[in-house]
């Protein structure tokens, strides 16, 4: 079992000293591969992954049999500003339905055969308005993190970090902008459904808050600009790399967090693979400089895991033909 981490810097010393994938487990898949009954790529990017999900398992013949989904939600103060098609009492709203059992990705879940769970993090007590203060102070930061790190079941063989919280497309598009740079409009979408004037406000709200907080590492950003469910889910993809669980990310605001991880340590993501690209209009480019190709492109703009947890159905079918499929030699087939 991992050590807790106590601090912010505790969580940079992990970020430095990641743990890699286990190579003699990936190179057993690869030898393993090239022996089923199929034409050499025929699977194609399922190949890939079963090889992949082998590395991060240290089985060359792995399960996939317990996945997790956790969702996590905050409120923002930035919402207060009008950036949002929806009130934030939505955010309590919705995290009564997820453990009622009525939303998408309860329905997902279920599904895909897995456990969720869901954080509802202080959402009395929304985030600063960045546009006027941090978001959130290091005490606050560090207690999010620590949410997301003690979600993780250690016995969970996949993990998937959902959201929900209203204004957080806000927050996800000023962490992107401040570290990535172009303008604010590069990184702002519709969310839950802003008109083009709310578009326009978004944009503004995103680089004054940007403008004012300059600086840091990704920790910092993630701080200053996040919210407590984006950095809850940055500290849940931490701790699934300390645990050997792979991660699938979701959508624009997942993918947030996640970069915020990346830009303390560049390696920091390659326990996850892409779930989807959603049709927030900057998950693209993010997704580019996170260097992720997504496995699903369905449109999908709801968040709460649900483009992850559709693709937890074609991460398990790539493990399941890798190790349930014959070889060659034995079912007496002949090889090209
Ligand atoms: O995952 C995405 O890419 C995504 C894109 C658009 C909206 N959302 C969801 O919508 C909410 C944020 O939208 P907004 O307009 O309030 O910023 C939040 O609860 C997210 O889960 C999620
Ligand atoms: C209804 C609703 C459901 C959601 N699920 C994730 N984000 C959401 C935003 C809204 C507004």
């Amino acid at each position: 079992m991992a050590q807790t981490p106590a601090t912010l810097d505790d969580f940079r010393a992990i970020l430095g000293a990641l743990p890699g994938p286990d190579t003699d487990a990936a190179a057993a898949a690869a030898d393993r591969n090239g022996q089923l009954t199929k034409p050499p790529a025929a699977l194609g990017r399922l190949e890939d992954l079963a090889q992949w999900y082998a590395g991060w398992r240290g089985n060359g013949r792995p399960a996939l049999e317990n996945p997790q989904v956790v969702i996590f939600a905050g409120n923002h103060g930035v919402a207060a500003k009008g950036v949002s098609a929806f009130p934030p009492e939505v955010t309590v709203q919705m995290v009564a339905n997820f453990e009622h059992g009525g939303a998408a990705i309860n329905q997902l879940s279920k599904a895909f055969g897995a456990k969720m769970d869901v954080h509802a993090i202080d959402l009395d007590r929304p985030t600063g308005d960045f546009t006027e203060t941090p978001a959130m102070d290091d005490a606050d930061v560090l207690a999010a993190l620590l949410t997301g790190w003690n979600a993780v079941d250690p016995q969970a063989d996949l993990l998937v970090t959902g959201e929900m919280g209203i204004g957080n497309t806000t927050a996800a598009a000023a962490i992107a902008h401040a570290l990535y740079g172009g303008t604010a409009q590069d990184w702002v979408g519709r969310g839950t459904g802003v008109d083009d004037a709310g578009l326009t406000l978004k944009a503004q709200v995103v680089a004054d808050g940007v403008a004012r907080h300059k600086g840091g590492d990704g920790l910092d950003t993630l701080a200053r600009l996040g919210g407590r469910e984006i950095a809850a889910m940055a500290g849940a993809i931490l701790r699934a790399r300390v645990e050997g669980i792979p991660v699938i990310l979701d959508g624009f605001i997942c993918c947030s967090a996640a970069a915020c991880l990346q830009a303390v340590a560049p390696d920091a993501l390659d326990h996850c693979v892409a779930g989807h690209v959603s049709a927030e209009s900057a998950h693209p480019a993010l997704l580019a400089k996170l260097g992720k190709e997504p496995l699903l492109s369905l449109g999908l703009r709801l968040g709460e895991g649900s483009g992850a947890a559709l693709a937890i159905g074609v991460l398990k079918g790539a493990v399941a033909c890798h190790s349930g499929m014959a070889t060659f030699a034995e079912a007496g087939v002949s090889a090209g």
